[in-house]
């Protein structure tokens, strides 16, 4: 079953417990949060602050999505805040494999993402040691941009490394995933979406948008 990790990037922050609450409805079963600190992106967003005050008002699982650089000076921080995964960038660590165990001695699963040019190779002495594998399918930084075809490439070449070599990582895919592109996505390989404008921003609302994206991962799985 595919689980859908909607992006709090694009959601109303004056209204974030209510529509929560709708991803929860739409069948959700984690909470995406993004966090940028400016230098490895061009952007700034939120702090362990926000992961701390959704554990009390929700039990989706907390799926925190660092692009920042010196990941390993944060870890401690979200763990503590109530982060229940933990991604960090392969090319914001320098020390990966120290941080990736930074991570899971925490209490944290842990993740490793990679940017849309940036080849599975680099990742792939990690691979035994990650609880989820996040592939961009965007440049990172922004919600709302146009999913990278290619990324539907590597997602496949993934897939196909963890059922040779037996692993059990999850497939996270992250970027422009909307209802026409879930079933690619999810046939390709992936176990988690990703998802932020289309499911804040959609005319048809919130709840029934994860409900939309459920629907076309299911027909994915038959
Ligand atoms: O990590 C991200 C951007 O760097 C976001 O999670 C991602 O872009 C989700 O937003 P959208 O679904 O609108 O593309
Ligand atoms: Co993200």
């Amino acid at each position: 079953m595919t689980i859908i990790s909607p992006s709090i990037l694009s959601a109303d922050m004056l209204n974030l417990k209510d529509q929560i609450k709708q991803v929860e409805n739409g069948g959700a079963e984690m909470v995406h949060i993004d966090v940028m600190d400016g230098h490895f992106v061009p952007n700034i967003t939120m702090g362990p602050w926000i992961v701390k005050s959704l554990s009390k008002v929700s039990s989706l699982e907390r799926d925190v999505h660092l692009m920042i650089e010196r990941p390993e000076n944060y870890i401690d921080d979200f763990c503590e805040s109530g982060a229940e995964i933990v991604t960090i960038h392969q090319e914001a660590s320098t020390h990966l494999d120290r941080n990736i165990a930074k991570i899971k001695n925490n209490g944290c699963k842990a993740g490793v993402s990679i940017n849309p040019a940036t080849p599975i190779e680099q990742i792939k002495w990690i691979l035994t040691k990650v609880d989820l594998v996040l592939i961009m399918s965007v440049n990172p930084g922004f919600g709302g941009q146009k999913f990278i075809n290619y990324s539907l490439d590597k997602i496949k070449e993934l897939n196909k490394i963890r059922y040779e070599n037996g692993l059990d990582f999850f497939i996270q895919v992250d970027g422009g995933i909307t209802n026409s592109n879930a079933f690619d996505v999810v046939k390709a390989g992936a176990d988690i979406l990703v998802a932020g404008s289309s499911v804040f921003s959609s005319e048809l609302g919130i709840e029934k948008s994860v409900q939309l994206l459920k629907n076309a991962s299911k027909a994915a799985n038959v």
